[in-house]
């Protein structure tokens, strides 16, 4: 058992380092946890501490090329809870530590029963700040408590931090530095197309980040930070957590927005499985769990600490979003529109329930990016409906490694590749039977031509026996006929002429599912909608340029080439005149324009509805805007005239405030349309 348990300390201390120092950890969390884990249950087993274990210490470690701090209160770590039931023992503790008191002191005033306040868990990096006189003094990492990196420099990239206050008295004040998720993969989007590093995860990211030397660097990532707890004050004195945080928040310092007080443990754990399912997914940073602390100061004071953690706080973690596992082989496919993926075929992970073998891993370019070998141990992502991404490799020396090959050949046809960007590409675009088909079927399917009864199999079964390759040849009668089905293998006249007659009927064909059957890279449904609202017709889809496409809500450079590239393909020209001439017909249908609404002051605009509306629902709004000949559209941006804010607008209304987009109350609104 001690030579397992010396084993465990020296992979543990080793996993702090590559996690803490180098930013670049080495295992996931999951498996780091799962380690510590074993190391407790044996040292609380054996009555064994080893000297140098990390369950008895805070974790990180101090860089030398930093000025060290000594932090006027210490800082601590959390105890960890995984389950409810673990959370129930906890609060047992709790209560019996609590009534002992109250039974051994009989003359003081009794300690109230616990009211815990629950927060998130901000997964960044922690940092304690200092105010003196008003002004922001200090900013220090954690280090292992008692004394932590000086990082003021950095800090004060962080726009929310104030640097200046109204209170005038000492204090320090502990929180989290996180990087937004949505600057996250910017900054990796734009990492991609300069070829510069990937960022691992936020976590690192924003621990990286603080430890930057140059501090334009740490700019560029654009941090921000949540705050949480004073630790030491020359003379604040709060009775509870929230009296606290309301301090915080009177001197603009970002306490987390949410912060809730439960008297009832059960209460308590049922919202926390409602924040993980519903709040959780929709958050712009990384939490790692909830914590719950008590809300009585004095009782906190009563409970005291562990030589590692408070008595009177316990972080509960959420399921672990990364997992490791080995990566055993690549396969690559192509798809509709002759781009080869790669997927990942890896050891066999089991995430939450379900077993995972597969991952993505993009494209070829990412590949190299992320430096991935065969044989390297890897990090993947959990998702619940879509197939897991390979995020990163984790260092693992132990294992033997060989390249991952770029194949030179299309895995379905064998025609030799060629190479565009991070992309690789299959450019036998009519002979390549998986491209043909992927692509044929997509035409046909529910959200393109929706053409009934037809499926991949028929698309297979018309491509290898009648040599249909493109779109057009479905409505072609020299090449798709009664007599050619009939011949076909498990064709019978009533399936052949179902089959013939749909195709008949998709040619009367709204705009924008012939759009979308078309498969414009880059492009979806709704943007397919968005093209056939602006445009109004196939011809002006197909004469749009570049600025008149930038110009519509939501598309951006990439898209708006891809439109403009696809329309100057000579193939895709020539197949979009063979079915014009063969009798389909895409037709759009505007809304209904009421008279007079040019009078209007939306007539023309683009007008972004967020918020509930007390007096009409979000449709009814919407189809009033368009009679008046307003667009409509979901997200803000520049090209937004008009944002309606009903109740509890989040962060589209804070998007428009940033932008300057003119904002109208729901008063106004119904002002404007009487
Ligand atoms: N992958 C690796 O190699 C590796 C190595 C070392 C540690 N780790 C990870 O780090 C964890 C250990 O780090 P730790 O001891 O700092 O614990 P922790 O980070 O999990 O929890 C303690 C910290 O939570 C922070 N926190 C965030 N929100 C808070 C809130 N609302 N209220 C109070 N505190 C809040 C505090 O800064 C506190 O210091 C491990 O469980 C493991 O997951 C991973
Ligand atoms: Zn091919």
């Amino acid at each position: 058992m001690q030579e397992r348990m010396r084993e465990l300390v020296a992979l543990l201390n080793d996993y702090d380092y590559h996690y803490y120092t180098l930013d670049n950890p080495k295992v996931t969390d999951a498996e780091y946890d799962r380690l510590y884990d074993e190391l407790r249950r044996l040292e609380a087993e054996s009555g064994v501490v080893l000297p140098d274990s990390p369950t008895h210490r805070v974790g990180d470690v101090i860089v030398d090329t930093f000025v060290e701090h000594k932090h006027l209160s210490r800082l601590w770590s959390l105890d960890k809870a995984q389950s409810a039931d673990d959370l129930r023992e906890w609060d047992k503790r709790v209560r019996k530590l609590i009534d002992d008191y109250n039974t051994k002191n009989p003359d003081a005033e009794p300690l109230p029963a616990p009211t815990y306040m629950l927060e998130q868990k901000f997964d960044g990096l922690t940092i304690n700040l200092t105010y003196d006189g008003g002004a922001l003094v200090q900013a220090a990492t954690r280090g292992r408590g008692v004394v932590g990196e000086s990082v003021l420099p950095q800090v004060k990239t962080i726009r929310s931090i104030p640097l200046s206050i109204d209170y005038q008295g000492l204090f320090e004040v502990q929180g989290e530095v996180i990087m937004p998720l949505s600057e996250l993969s910017a900054y990796n989007q734009k990492a991609t197309e300069t070829g510069a590093e990937l960022l691992k995860n936020a976590r690192n990211a924003a621990s990286g980040a603080i430890r930057q030397k140059n501090v334009e660097e740490t700019a560029k990532r654009n941090l921000d930070a949540y705050f949480y707890a004073i630790g030491y004050s020359a003379d604040l004195n709060f009775n509870t957590h929230e009296e606290m945080t309301a301090f915080l928040r009177a001197n603009r310092i970002k306490a987390g927005s949410y912060s809730k007080p439960f008297a009832d443990l059960d209460e308590l754990i049922a919202e926390i499985e409602r924040f993980d399912r519903e709040d959780h997914p929709q958050l712009d940073y990384l939490i790692d769990g909830m914590v719950l602390k008590i809300n009585d100061i004095r009782t906190r004071e009563v409970l005291g600490f562990t030589d590692k953690f408070p008595r009177w706080a316990v972080a509960f973690k959420f399921e672990a979003e990364e997992y490791s596992t080995v990566l055993h082989s690549v396969v690559w496919d192509v798809g509709r529109t002759g781009k080869i993926t790669p997927t990942a075929l890896l050891e066999p992970v089991d995430i939450g329930g379900v077993t995972v073998q597969r991952a993505t891993l993009n494209n070829w370019g990412d590949i190299q990016r992320k430096g991935v070998d065969i044989g390297c141990r890897v990090a993947i992502r959990r998702s619940n409906d879509v197939i897991p991404e390979v995020l990163y490799k984790l260092d693992d020396e132990s294992l033997e490694t060989s390249p991952i090959e770029k194949p030179e050949t299309c895995p379905s046809c064998g025609h030799e590749l060629v190479e565009k960007g991070a992309h690789l590409f299959c450019p036998n675009v009519t002979g390549c039977a998986t491209q043909v088909i992927e692509r044929v079927s997509h035409f046909a399917s529910r959200g393109g031509m929706d053409i009934e009864t037809f499926s991949i199999k028929t698309a297979e079964q018309l491509f290898k026996e009648l040599g249909i390759n493109d779109p057009a040849d479905l409505y072609d009668p020299q090449k798709l006929n009664l007599e050619k089905l009939l011949s076909l293998p498990r064709f019978g006249q009533k399936k052949a002429e179902n089959l013939l007659n749909a195709i008949e009927k998709s040619k009367n064909c709204d705009l924008a599912a012939f759009l979308n059957a078309l498969g414009i890279p880059n492009t979806g449904q709704r943007m397919c909608r968005d093209l056939a609202e602006t445009f109004g017709s196939l011809e002006a889809v197909r004469a749009a340029t570049f600025e008149q496409l930038v110009a519509i809500p939501g598309f951006g450079d990439i898209v708006a080439e891809s439109v403009v590239g696809f329309f100057a393909t000579e193939r895709i020209n020539e197949s979009i005149d063979r079915m014009l001439a063969s009798g389909v017909a895409p037709h759009f249908e505007a809304p209904e324009i009421a008279e007079a609404a040019e009078d209007s002051v939306f007539f023309g605009k683009t007008v972004v509805l967020t918020g509930t509306l007390q007096t009409m629902g979000r449709n009814d709004a919407k189809a009033k805007l368009e009679t008046l000949g307003a667009k409509v559209t979901g997200s803000v941006s520049k090209k937004t005239d008009f944002v309606i804010a009903g109740e509890e607008a989040g962060s589209k209304l804070d998007k428009a405030r940033e932008l300057g987009v003119e904002v109208l109350t729901e008063e106004q609104f119904l002002e404007k349309i009487k």
